[in-house]
Parts: structure tokens; C-alpha cells; sequence
């Protein structure tokens, strides 16, 4: 992508966020700035309880900051949110039991108010992206974890946002499932140029992923380190083994030491 095309999704500057509670105040976020630009995979990587998914959240409109700015395509997050600007990926897949794979997907398009065609056609689309064809009329028990988690993928791609947000989606899955999963989720965001922002634990999986990575701070959340990845955008898993790949895992390994108190 060049320069030109460079345009910023999420400008967020001196963000603070404070959690009130029945005790003493919970100090989340502070003083976060970042910029992601259109097209950007940015990984939010830190240790427990600093904050990724509350700033994560906070782009989703689903908590309000308590101080600083923060736009999402130009509008605030509520905005954003009402004119259905991103797709949400939780950590467990999230799907009704009782409803077919098919209608898990159709769902929020039935919410959308789109005929009925269209959510057929559009779930289709999606199951056929995340490689699930052929699985509509199966119920989510009949399904692995990783094919649940597929599900979900796909559910948050038929609402069409040009921005997904993934919290740490293939955190409970074995280490073979979500390799492949995200070999899968590259080459989707390869193929459909979409934002994405992404939640993990996991050096590799951030560094394997990401052209952006943005180190944080055990509580209160700060950023330590945004890393600018130069992996080329069509990777494989065999990059795992390169210096290249290597010497992003050292400063981000170095970015969370840097920020952590063994002391505690
Ligand atoms: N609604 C809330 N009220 C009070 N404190 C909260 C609330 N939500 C989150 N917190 C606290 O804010 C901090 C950040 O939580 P958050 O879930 O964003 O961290 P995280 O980095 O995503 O953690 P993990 O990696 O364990 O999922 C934690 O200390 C958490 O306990």
C-alpha cells in the first residue's frame, strides 16, 4: 500500500479511561495515542488486566472513555457504532446453540432489516471465506472449536464493516488449529483489505500477524512500544523461522519486559 492510501480509521490522542467502583477507582487506560491506518492488522499485546480489551471496547463504543479523544473513520465510536462500521469477535465463538450455523450468521442482518435473500446469499459469501462451505445446516455443537470460531468470523464479516475486531478469538484453541487459523485469517485480510484489530497473549501470534504492533504496560495501560512490522503482507508460517521475524518477537519480548515488575 502506498503512502497515498495511507488513511487513518482510528485516531485516538491522550485517551484515560477510569473505571468507578465500589471501592477504590480502577485506572484501565492512560495517555493512549495511536493511529490505525486503513488496512492496517494491529495486535494489542500486553500482560493480563492492562487494558486491551477495555481500549478495544472503547473503539467499539461498548465503554466510554473518561478522558482524551478518539475517532473511528472520522465519527465518534457511537456513531461508528450505529452505522455498523465494524464486526466484533469475541474470545469464545458466541453462537445460539439452537440456531442452525446459517441462521447463527443470519442474524444480525435480520436485525439489519435485509431481505431475506440477501442474508442467505451474504452467509454463503462469508462460510465460503472462512472455508465452511457446505456446514449452513449444521448446528454449532456439531462443529469443533475451531470451526465455531470460523463461524463467528463469518458472522462479523456479512455485516460488511471494514473494520473487524477480534478479542483474542483463538485463545482457547490448540496450538495446530490456530496456526491454521491464522495462515486463514492473513490471507482474508490479504483478499478483502479490511482493518483489523486483534487481541492476544501470544508473541508469535502477534508478530506472525500483524503490520502494526502496539506493546502495552501492566495497569494503567500504556503503550510502550508500536512496532511497524516490514514482514511482506503474503506470509507463511515458515517466516516464524526467519531473523526478520525473530528480531520483531526480541523487541516485543524486550517491550513487555521493559514494562513488567517481577517484584509483584
Ligand atoms: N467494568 C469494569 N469495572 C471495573 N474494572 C474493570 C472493568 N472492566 C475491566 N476492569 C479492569 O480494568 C483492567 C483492564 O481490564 P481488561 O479486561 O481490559 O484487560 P486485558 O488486558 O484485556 O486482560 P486479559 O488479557 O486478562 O483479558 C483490569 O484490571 C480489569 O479488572
Amino acid at each position: 500500500m502506498s503512502d497515498v492510501d495511507l488513511k487513518p480509521v482510528i485516531e485516538i490522542e491522550k485517551l484515560n479511561l477510569v473505571f468507578q467502583t465500589a471501592d477504590t477507582p480502577v485506572h484501565a487506560l492512560s495517555d493512549i495515542d495511536l493511529t490505525v491506518n486503513a488496512g492496517d492488522f494491529v495486535s494489542f499485546i500486553g500482560p493480563s488486566g492492562c487494558g486491551k480489551t477495555t481500549l478495544m471496547r472503547v473503539i467499539a463504543d461498548l465503554e466510554k472513555p473518561t478522558g482524551g479523544h478518539i475517532s473511528v473513520n472520522g465519527m465518534t465510536p457511537e456513531e461508528a457504532r450505529q452505522k455498523r462500521a465494524y464486526g466484533y469477535v469475541f474470545q469464545a465463538p458466541a453462537l445460539y446453540p439452537w440456531r442452525t450455523v446459517e441462521k447463527n450468521i443470519m442474524l444480525p442482518l435480520e436485525i439489519m432489516g435485509l431481505s431475506r435473500e440477501e442474508q442467505k446469499a451474504r452467509a454463503a459469501r462469508n462460510l465460503a471465506m472462512v472455508n465452511l462451505e457446505g456446514f449452513e445446516k449444521k448446528f454449532p455443537w456439531q462443529l469443533s472449536g475451531g470451526m465455531q470460531q470460523r463461524v463467528s468470523i463469518a458472522r462479523a464479516l456479512s455485516v460488511e464493516p471494514d473494520l473487524l475486531l477480534m478479542d483474542e478469538p483463538f485463545g482457547a484453541l490448540d496450538e495446530i488449529t490456530r496456526d491454521h487459523l491464522n495462515e486463514q485469517l492473513l490471507k482474508l485480510w490479504d483478499t478483502t483489505k479490511k482493518t483489523v484489530i486483534f487481541v492476544t497473549h501470544s508473541i508469535p501470534e502477534a508478530v506472525f500477524l500483524s503490520s502494526k504492533i502496539v506493546v502495552m504496560s501492566p495497569r494503567p495501560g500504556k503503550v510502550i512500544d508500536i512496532i511497524e512490522s516490514n514482514l511482506p503482507r503474503d506470509r507463511t508460517l515458515d517466516i516464524r523461522e526467519t531473523p526478520e521475524f525473530l528480531e520483531i518477537s526480541h523487541r516485543v519480548r524486550e517491550g513487555l519486559r521493559s514494562g513488567h515488575s517481577y517484584d509483584d
